[in-house]
């Protein structure tokens, strides 16, 4: 039921920035068919460390009996520029010098992602995206999309994300790029370097996905005793080393400056006048409690672009509830996509 491909861009890839990247590969992975009125594509774009594989990420959301489901739907998922899943990334050769790239890969922007991924919708025929979704970095993908292609978009979910990353974000993330930089191996041009930065980088970040009471349900002790060994101590090493065991120091690192760069006002008139370029139907999702992506960032969005709705979901785990509450995610753009099915009646009834 799901199509795991690649695509190779025949030509230099340009970036923002203006420098070339040969042999652009990008790993996608596609879940139905393209139905006969090429009306059913749902896009996702994936957060920071995620994969084209939504059914694995988003599951709950996503799936075989999920409101985005591959009987209804044309689903595509595309790793993005830059990650180790596929497309090209720092540990791609580079072949010009037969070699990895590592830090002599250039630096690349969110909105070179949307770049890559209108080559491979255009390899795919895609004319019109029925319903494009992202969460955190994702959305800032899906926010740049809309702006850059109004006319591809017809509906537009954004979930926890923002204009333009906050200096609190980035602040976040040069941390953890000093975690990774202070790992002398990350300079060793080695495919696991700055691993042991990359396990501190993932820890610090954790702090900014999660809250305190997500820590205090979960990692709390059942012992007055312990004077070391604690549990919270534990899981920010288990969740640093299942960072390192699926992902490197490089795209990470690379990843965060994309991040960084986030700014839909950037050569533009300003973020305010960008927003209002989309054209798509559009839903912006916050969640309580996240202090990565407070809510007042999905209020400025929704406030900025024409008819936008605005929805906030409730969640003990913070900025990474947007992948883990797939039921109230589900019950939300649920009825967000019947209400706009009946807005298409009416202004239909209305022109005819
Ligand atoms: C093969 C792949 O590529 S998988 C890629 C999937 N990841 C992504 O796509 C990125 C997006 N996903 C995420 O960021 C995360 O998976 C989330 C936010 C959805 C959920 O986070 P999780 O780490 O799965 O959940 P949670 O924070 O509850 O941690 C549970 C894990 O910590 C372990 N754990 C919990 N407490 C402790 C502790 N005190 N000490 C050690 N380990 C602990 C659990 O045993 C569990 O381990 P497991 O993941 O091996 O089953
Ligand atoms: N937990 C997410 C990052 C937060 O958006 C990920 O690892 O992709």
């Amino acid at each position: 039921m799901s199509t795991a491909s690649t695509y190779h861009y025949p030509k230099q890839f340009k970036l923002e920035s203006g420098k070339k990247i040969r042999n652009l590969q990008i790993a996608y992975q596609t879940y139905g068919q393209l139905n006969a009125n090429k009306d059913n594509v749902i896009w996702v774009c994936h957060a920071l460390t995620a994969n084209a594989d939504v059914f694995e990420w988003w599951e709950g959301l996503f799936g075989e009996n999920a409101l985005f489901n591959p009987e209804d739907h044309y689903i595509i998922c595309a790793n993005v520029l830059g990650s180790n899943y596929g497309t090209t990334n720092p540990l791609s050769t580079n072949s010009v010098t037969g070699l990895p790239y590592y830090l002599s890969f250039p630096q690349f922007t969110i909105r070179d992602f949307v770049s890559a991924h209108q080559l491979l919708a255009n390899h795919l025929g895609i004319d019109s995206i029925k319903l494009l979704i992202g969460g955190s970095l994702g959305g800032q993908q899906a926010v740049e999309w809309g702006i850059i292609e109004p006319s591809r978009i017809e509906n537009l979910i954004l979930v926890a994300t923002n204009a333009v990353h906050s200096p609190w974000g980035i602040a976040f993330n040069e941390s953890q790029r000093l975690a990774i930089t202070t790992d002398r191996t990350f300079y060793a041009n080695r495919p696991d370097g700055g691993s042991k930065g990359l396990k501190t980088a993932r820890s610090i970040a954790l702090l900014s996905y999660r809250t305190y009471n997500a820590y205090g349900n979960t990692q709390v002790e059942s012992v007055n005793d312990k004077t070391d060994h604690f549990r919270a101590s534990s899981y920010q090493n288990y969740q640093g080393e299942k960072l390192i065991n699926r992902f490197n120091a490089y795209s990470y690192y690379y990843l965060s400056k994309a991040m960084d760069s986030h700014n839909v006002g950037r050569n533009r008139k300003s973020i305010a006048e960008a927003l209002k370029l989309i054209t798509a139907n559009t839903l912006v999702i916050g969640i309580e409690n996240d202090f990565l992506f407070p809510l007042s960032e999905q209020k400025y969005l929704a406030d900025h672009i024409k008819d936008a709705q605005f929805a906030a979901i409730h969640s003990a785990y913070g900025h990474d509830g947007f992948l883990i509450e797939t039921n109230a995610l589900t019950n939300i753009i649920g009825t967000f996509i019947k209400e706009s099915r009946n807005r298409k009646i009416i202004k239909l009834q209305h022109t005819a």
